[in-house]
């Protein structure tokens, strides 16, 4: 099993995350939230209460978790489809496997990191929806003082399952936008030709894109089935939440935050597939 995968992944996965944190924090936010007017009243808001320093609330356990996440996803991957077309990375640009056995090791590699990513993106989304100011004197503190005091509290209050709130929501977002994902950058990679640093750009910016346009429906249940232990249990699971998000806000609830997953899902990928290449060139 190439290790180099699983460190070219987890890299390229933090290079990714940094770059887009800040507008994830505002689409998690805008989906969880009814506050907001808007997208720049949401900037607006989070940056008078909170400084800049707002929009990274959270991401110090992405940092770690995406090493994990990344890994998994880019492994797995890269091996799913090594088994079903016995083509390794270095082969598929002379041999272009098969766009079937793509979607579903794309697929696989969703599915096993969703449930590696759902304690972490748990955590990410409760910190990233805490709207207070940093704590100071006179300032009521945060539920959650940090990621593990965050983990501990859930953990205390919820129970070991609910680290995992939200995680079939994830599953079932992740598994066939994933497939997406990884199809959309081979086939891409393959149309444009040429391997050079341009295409890898090009393909993996759509490539994110075109995963978040077809996650996001799910990506805003997830959302709120995290948050829904918080307080009180307001779903009485997955469905429930579709059907009553969409029976009190109407059906585009579901394309909440749609714009900034798509502006944030281009830089993101592109730097994510760019680093990926480049990094799994010189390791091997
Ligand atoms: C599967 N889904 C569309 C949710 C994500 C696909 C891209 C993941 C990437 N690390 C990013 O943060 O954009």
């Amino acid at each position: 099993m190439p290790v180099e995968e699983f460190v070219a992944g987890w890299i390229s996965g933090a290079a990714g995350l940094i770059l887009g944190h800040p507008l994830d924090t505002v689409k998690v936010r805008l989906q969880t939230q009814n506050v907001y007017r808007g997208i720049v009243d949401c900037v607006i808001k989070t940056y008078q209460r909170e400084s800049v320093l707002g929009f990274f609330k959270g991401m110090s356990f992405p940092i770690c978790s995406v090493a994990v996440v990344n890994s998994v996803l880019f492994g797995t991957y890269s091996n799913s489809l090594l088994l079903l077309s016995s083509t390794s990375h270095q082969d598929r640009k002379a041999q272009p496997p098969n766009y079937g056995h793509i979607f579903v090791a794309g697929s696989i590699a969703g599915f096993v990191q969703a449930y590696c990513l759902a304690p972490f993106d748990l955590i990410k989304v409760r910190l990233q929806n805490q709207t207070e100011p940093r704590a100071r004197p006179g300032v009521a503190p945060s539920h959650y003082r940090g990621p593990l005091h965050c983990a501990r509290t859930i953990l205390r209050e919820e129970g070991p399952r609910g680290l995992f709130r939200g995680a079939w929501a994830l599953v079932l977002r992740d598994t066939p936008s994933l497939g997406l994902y990884f199809l959309t950058y081979e086939g891409l990679s393959w149309w444009l030709t040429s391997d050079g640093s341009a295409t890898m750009l090009v393909a993996g910016g759509f490539a994110g894109i075109i995963s978040w346009v077809v996650a996001t429906p799910l990506d805003v249940v997830k959302a709120r089935m995290q948050m829904d232990g918080l307080k009180q249990q307001e779903y009485r699971g997955l469905l429930d939440c579709m059907v009553s998000s969409a029976r009190q806000e109407g059906p585009g609830v579901f394309f909440r935050g749609l714009t900034l997953n798509s502006a944030r899902a281009f830089p993101v990928n592109a730097v994510t597939f760019f680093s990926y290449e480049h990094l799994l060139r010189f390791l091997s």
